[in-house]
């Protein structure tokens, strides 16, 4: 026992030493960019973060519930620490900070000119390679390279994502709807999570690799050859991807997520028998038109065929290879499928906590079906229809500003790079800019929350008014006094535009590595709400608390496994609903009434008893209330929240 003790002591001195070493050194170059600094002992991009990170979301999911975020002491050791931090951080250190530990330096930013920059400065600021292994299962695709890497791969990737993938999109998804309205309107109440993720795969495997699949047992069933359904495989996938990606796969397949190791070579099974089928095709010359025109997987390879077809003697290789094809479907399938359904999910809770809101979609969605109708359409079309969706999409909008689901966007600098900043307080005899130099290998993170949550880009910022993106200039809408609805900016009927100042929303990024999945998730999102809200209004389940389920979904995340999770599921029900456009639609101060009405503080016994559950981890418990915000910051907090216009919402039950 000695023998092995005193080893580890001196490993533990020698790590110590040289991590109080490294964060001197840390400290040293912070100091000379001339940007504010803080410390943590851990950040959450490092290996530690995997452990800080579930243990600190465990430890404060009630005090979090509370609505003053983290304790500032753990919130830089969080992955994705920033949707619950609500820009505080930023209140407190500046809009562009950086984070000092000894695994290095982070450079925080809710600048939107800043922001702005870093995503058109493609060459400055490059994606970290290491944590881009991490998305490579099935080896590079087109999110996970850089530099020349990069442009290979987008020249085949980007074509496919044009109208007709779109179309089938659409389609699709209103099939899909469909299928999962009737099961809804059978049922008394259904958990949504599930649903609209089983839906979401659903939509993928058509719209990514033209495989149509039903909501019946059968799908679930595996064909000759398989040892799962293809349904089981992209679930296993999935839920398993973290351990998939961590793990070798020798150790994978004898860990207790074995299942996930079938899964992913299931998975790849199935892509490879796809691609041989849809490139037999190709090659027998029947056209490249697979049996689900449109499909992501066809496109490409008809693109990479192309590029074959067209290669010049001697040039290098512009076509992919059966790996670069299955890779970037399988980079098509992460990108696409969980950004989408946690949309959808957010946005179905938002309805069913504001009937007012919801009342206007329902009065746009039956405004388009009665168009359509009377031109003798059934079903809304992709081209006639979707450009018509105007208050649909500010409402997606709206709830990706508010629950932003990539909430950041990562860069690291190749080699030093300036930025340049504007002065909080500008003045005639000071520079217009302030430049400051990151150093070499600095990790640079927009802060997606923190920019959606300024209130000089952002009036109001928690409040959640589509309204807002309907305005001339969004960025200066205040939700709580005009309805713009019928500004001569937004006829009905007129292509939804977003006039915001560049920067302020990142959602989707900008520049040149911006989602090359917009159109295709705008359309997914409009469609499924089409198609539930013409006949039924999303309600809460019977018995599930209002106040609670809109405390929990604003204040708390499940982290950002991929993309923003919501942190459980709510139990939802449907309830049919005669068409009433009424030409007199609620004003957005009934809205806002409502909404203030539905945040009023919940009563706290919840978290007394989750407080005593809570110390039962003795020693670590008194640790984190002797690190814990003094009881004077919670009163701060609560004047910058009735600041921000939003006492009702969090702010009211810290004191
Ligand atoms: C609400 C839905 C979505 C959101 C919020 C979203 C957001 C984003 C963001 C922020 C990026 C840039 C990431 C970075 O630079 O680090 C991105 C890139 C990308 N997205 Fe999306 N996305 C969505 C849906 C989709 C869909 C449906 C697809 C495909 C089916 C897709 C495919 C891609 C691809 C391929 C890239 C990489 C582009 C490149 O690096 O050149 N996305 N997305």
């Amino acid at each position: 026992m000695l023998s092995l003790t005193v080893p580890l002591v001196a490993l533990t001195i020698v790590v110590s030493l040289f991590r109080v070493y490294s964060l001197w050194e840390s400290r040293r170059a912070a100091r000379k960019t001339g940007l504010p600094y803080t410390y943590s002992p851990v950040h959450e991009l490092e290996t530690w973060a995997y452990l800080t990170n579930p243990l600190l979301r465990w430890m404060y999911q009630d005090y979090l519930m509370k609505g003053h975020g983290w304790p500032r002491w753990a919130r830089f050791m969080v992955k994705d620490w920033m949707y619950e931090d609500k820009g505080r951080a930023h209140e407190e250190f500046g809009d562009v900070f950086l984070v000092v530990s000894p695994a290095g330096m982070i450079c925080y930013t809710a600048d939107a000119q800043l922001a702005l920059d870093v995503c058109t400065r493609r060459k400055d600021f490059i994606k970290p390679r290491e944590k881009m292994k991490m998305i490579e299962p099935f080896g590079p695709n087109v999110v996970s390279s850089e530099g020349n890497l990069w442009r290979f791969h987008i020249r085949i990737t980007a074509p496919p994502f044009g109208d007709a993938a779109n179309r089938l999109v659409w389609v699709e998804t209103i099939r899909q709807t469909g299928f999962l309205v009737s099961s809804w309107s059978a049922s008394e109440s259904m958990a949504l999570k599930s649903d609209i993720y089983l839906l979401g795969v659903n939509v993928m495997a058509c719209a990514g690799f033209g495989r149509r699949i039903d909501w019946t047992d059968n799908s679930k069933a595996a064909p000759e050859g398989h040892e799962m359904s293809l349904v089981n495989a992209i679930f296993g996938v999935v839920l398993y991807l973290p351990y998939i990606l961590l793990l070798p796969q020798w150790l994978l397949k004898r860990s207790p997520w074995k299942v996930g190791y079938t899964a992913y070579k299931e998975f790849e099974q199935y892509m490879r028998e796809f691609i041989a089928v849809e490139k037999a095709r190709i090659a027998s010359g029947s056209g490249y038109e697979s049996k689900v025109k449109g499909n992501l997987l066809t496109a490409m390879l008809a693109t990479s065929a192309d590029e074959e077809k067209n290669l010049k003697q001697g040039a290098q290789r512009t076509s992919f290879n059966d790996d670069e094809v299955l890779g970037n479907v399988f980079m098509f399938f992460m990108a696409g499928y969980d950004t989408t359904a946690n949309t959808i999910i957010f946005a179905c809770v938002t309805l069913a906590l504001d009937e007012d809101l919801q009342e206007q979609v329902i009065g746009e969605v039956d405004r388009i079906f009665e168009e359509a109708v009377a031109e003798g359409r059934e079903e809304l079309s992709y081209t006639h229809d979707f450009p018509k969706f105007n208050y649909m999409l500010a409402f997606m909008y709206e709830v990706l500003r508010v629950y932003p689901v990539v909430l950041p966007i990562g860069r690291i600098t190749p080699s030093p790079q300036h930025i340049a900043l504007s002065p909080k307080s500008p003045s005639p005899t000071k520079p217009t800019t302030i430049t400051h130099i990151l150093p070499p290998s600095c990790g640079l993170i927009i802060n997606n929350t923190g920019i959606h949550y300024n209130p000089t880009y952002w009036p109001s910022p928690h409040l959640l008014s589509p309204s807002r993106w309907l305005s001339p200039n969004p960025n200066a809408h205040h939700p709580n006094t005009t309805n713009t609805l019928t500004t001569p900016q937004n006829p009905p009927n007129s292509p939804f535009t977003p006039r915001h100042t560049r920067g302020t929303f990142l959602t989707f990024s900008e520049g040149p590595r911006a989602c090359l999945g917009k159109r295709f998730a705008t359309a997914e999102f409009a469609a499924f709400f089409a198609t539930v809200l013409r006949r039924h209004r999303i309600k809460l389940g019977d018995g599930v608390e209002r106040d609670e389920v809109e405390r929990w979904y604003r204040c708390c995340s499940a982290g950002s496994p991929i993309t923003l999770a919501p942190p459980g599921d709510v139990v939802v029900s449907t309830e049919e609903h005669i068409q009433q456009w009424a030409n007199n639609p609620p004003s957005t101060k009934r809205r806002i009434e409502n909404y203030q009405h539905h945040c009023q503080p919940p009563n706290c016994h919840r978290h007394v008893a989750s407080y005593c559950f809570l110390s039962f981890i003795g020693a670590l418990t008194k640790l984190r209330e002797a690190l814990s915000q003094p009881a004077g910051d919670a009163e701060k907090n609560v004047a910058i929240i009735e600041e921000r216009g939003h006492a009702n919402a969090y702010g009211a039950n810290l004191s």
